[in-house]
Parts: structure tokens; sequence; C-alpha cells
């Protein structure tokens, strides 16, 4: 199982903002402390902990929240009417649902720093969820290098849009059994996406929202590294009910992964656990050589709380099937590369079916 006991529990800051006035900070108290009785029954863990409630606001004797979840969670709305019912003082509470129509769990493959093989992480971990049987989508929101498309094959298929009940969407792609759905496939080859500010994130939203996934288990969204603006909007647009973190072992890789974790902090977003990519070596004789140092990962995830998922080993076959638009999780082989990230598609859907 993966981590969903966050180190980081929300504060009622994180989900509201303090009210000056002391009464509907009473109010606002009370709330919060009626929604940490309402439990995702899979999950175990109050929906509050989850990052679930986010933009909480009392407005005289209403009250408003924004509900993060997957579209099997629904319930969860019921549930949160019956449990505000008995406050004397509401009139009446509002809920907005967030999800994305059809998609159960949305994942955030993230990392603080770039190059350390996120995109990698993202796309084999796709695949590794695919070839367990479950219904996968990738959406490639790395705004300043969106290259999913070219690690699957898909170079610069143009993307179709088709008209629905609900207005017009995108159509995703297809490769590998996984629906894909990137921001590279809306700019020229090797030209740069000079998105920024409003744009971008209208951009990110469209992205989130306006793709016709159909029926997925999970939605992988891959992060631009680093915590600015792009991956903020990104993780407050979207129901992301956690985070995975991919970072190297050394040192200076670590400290940039304490920021992202802040940030998914600041956000209300869960950690569910660390991946250590380009872990070591396996030279000639089977032995391992920790080319970039060692324990990075391990040292993160105690200080942090959070599980170290899985670690990666350096093996110029994942480069080469990045290069080549062949992931190395396609290859049905027991390579070590593989069995990690097997192992971590266990964990996840043990965690989440
Ligand atoms: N375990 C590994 N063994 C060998 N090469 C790897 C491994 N992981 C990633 N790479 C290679 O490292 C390079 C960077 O990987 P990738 O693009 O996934 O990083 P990223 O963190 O997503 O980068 P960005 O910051 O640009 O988004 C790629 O050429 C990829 O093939």
């Amino acid at each position: 199982m993966l981590n969903h006991q966050s180190p980081f529990h929300q504060s009622p800051e994180e989900i509201a903002v303090a009210p000056l006035n002391p009464l509907i900070a009473t109010r606002q108290q009370e709330v919060i402390q009626l929604l940490k009785q309402v439990i995702e029954p899979k999950l175990k863990n109050d929906i509050v902990s989850l990052g679930m409630v986010r933009n909480l606001r009392i407005v005289d004797d209403y009250i408003y929240l924004r509900l993060y979840i997957g579209s099997h969670q629904h319930h969860l709305q019921a549930e949160i009417q019956s449990i505000l019912s008995p406050l004397s003082w509401c009139k009446k509470s509002y809920i907005q649902l967030c999800t994305i129509p059809n998609v159960k769990t949305t994942l955030a493959v993230s990392s603080g720093k770039g190059g350390v093989g996120k995109s990698t992480t993202a796309v084999n971990l796709a695949v590794a969820l695919q070839l367990a049987g479950l219904k996968v989508g990738l959406l490639d929101a790395d705004v300043y290098g969106p290259n999913i498309p070219q690690m699957l094959g898909l170079g610069q298929t143009d993307v179709q849009v088709i008209d629905t009940p609900n207005g017009q969407r995108f159509l995703p792609l297809e490769a590998f059994g996984i629906k894909v759905m990137s921001v590279g496939l809306l700019a020229e080859r090797d030209r740069p996406l000079a998105w920024r500010g409003p744009v971008l994130h209208k951009i990110i939203t469209q992205f989130i929202h306006e793709v016709e996934w159909g029926e997925l288990d999970y939605l992988l969204i891959d992060l631009p590294p680093g915590t600015g603006d792009a991956q903020i909007t990104i993780v407050q647009e979207s129901p992301v009910c956690g985070a995975i973190v991919v970072t190297t072992p050394q040192q200076i890789a670590i400290s940039d992964v304490r920021r992202s974790i802040h940030m998914f902090c600041q956000v209300g977003v869960p950690v569910l656990g660390i991946i250590e990519n380009m872990s070591y070596l396996i030279g000639t004789h089977g032995e391992s050589i920790p080319i970039f140092g060692s324990g990075g990962g391990q040292q993160l995830a105690a200080e942090l709380n959070t599980p170290l998922l899985g670690q990666i080993p350096l093996d110029p076959d994942v480069c080469t099937g990045s290069d080549t638009g062949k992931p190395i999780a396609t290859a049905i082989s027991n390579s070590p590369v593989n069995q990690v990230f097997l192992q971590i598609a266990g964990a996840i859907a043990k965690t989440f079916q």
C-alpha cells in the first residue's frame, strides 16, 4: 500500500482561508471537524487529509466547498450533505464537484529538478499499469519539455477535436493501449512553448477538462519539473489524489525534491511516495555501482515519512527505449528495471482498486 497518511496533514488554513470574523472562524472549525468524519472507504482516510476538500468558505449561514474526487466517488457528496445537515446555523451547503468525467484515479508524477527521468518514469509506469489490465491515460503537461509522444513513438501526430454532448473535446492518441494527450502535440516540432501567465493557465485547464478520455482507471499527469505557476495550476485544477515524486540519489537533487514536496503540502495533495531513478548501474558481475551516490531517496523517504516506492537502475536500454518510441516496460522481460516498474504499479493498484 502507498502512503495516504501524508506527513503533511492539512491544516485548516490549507483547505480554507482563515476568516477574520470569530463567529465564522468557529463555524469553519466546526465544518472541518465534521468533514473529517467522512472516510473514503478504499483509502481508509478522511476526505480532508486526502486533500479532496478545497476552497472551503463560510458566508453568513451558507457553506461553500469544492470536492475533488474520482468518477467512482460521487457518493461522498451525499455523505457530506448528510454530515453537515445537523448544523443548526447552516441554511444550505453548496458542493462544487471537481472530477474528470469517467476517470477514477488521477495521479501526478513530479520532480523537483529537471532531467531526473520523470517523463521516462511516467511512461513506463503507465505501461506497467496497462500490463496489469488497467485502463490508463497519460497526460503530458510538461509545458517546458513535452516529449512523451516521442517516447511512445507518436511523433508529431495531429490531435483531433470531436463534438460531444458537452461541447468540443480533444481526442487522445493511443500507444501500447495507453490513451495519450500532450501539450507538445499543440506545438510546432522543436519550437519551445512560449506560454505564460493566463494563456498557460487556460491551456492547462483545457487539457485537464477538455479531453475525451473515455473510461480510465488511472490518469497519470506528467508535471513540468519544479514548483512554479504551471505546476501549482495543474495540481489545483485537477482532482489529483496523490503525487509520486521522482528523484536521483545525489544530494543536489534531494533539496529540490523537498521544495516540490512542500508545494504539494501547500496545495493539500498527499505525496504517495518517492521513486529514486538512476539509483545504480549493474556491473558486468551483477554488482551495483552507485554512479550518482547512494541513499538520497531513502534519506528523503525517512525524513518525510513517505515510502520509497522503488529504485530504478541506470540502464542504457531505458534510454534506447525512450529514443525509439518503445518504452522498456513494453518489452516483456524480467529485467531489474521492469521488475521495479511492475512492483510500483502493483503497489498503486493495491492502494486504489
Ligand atoms: N534509469 C535510466 N537509465 C538510463 N537512462 C535514463 C533512465 N531514466 C531516464 N533516462 C534518460 O535520461 C534522460 C532524461 O529523462 P527524462 O526526459 O525522462 O527526464 P525528465 O525528468 O522528464 O526531464 P525534464 O526535466 O526535461 O522533464 C532521457 O534521455 C532518458 O532516456
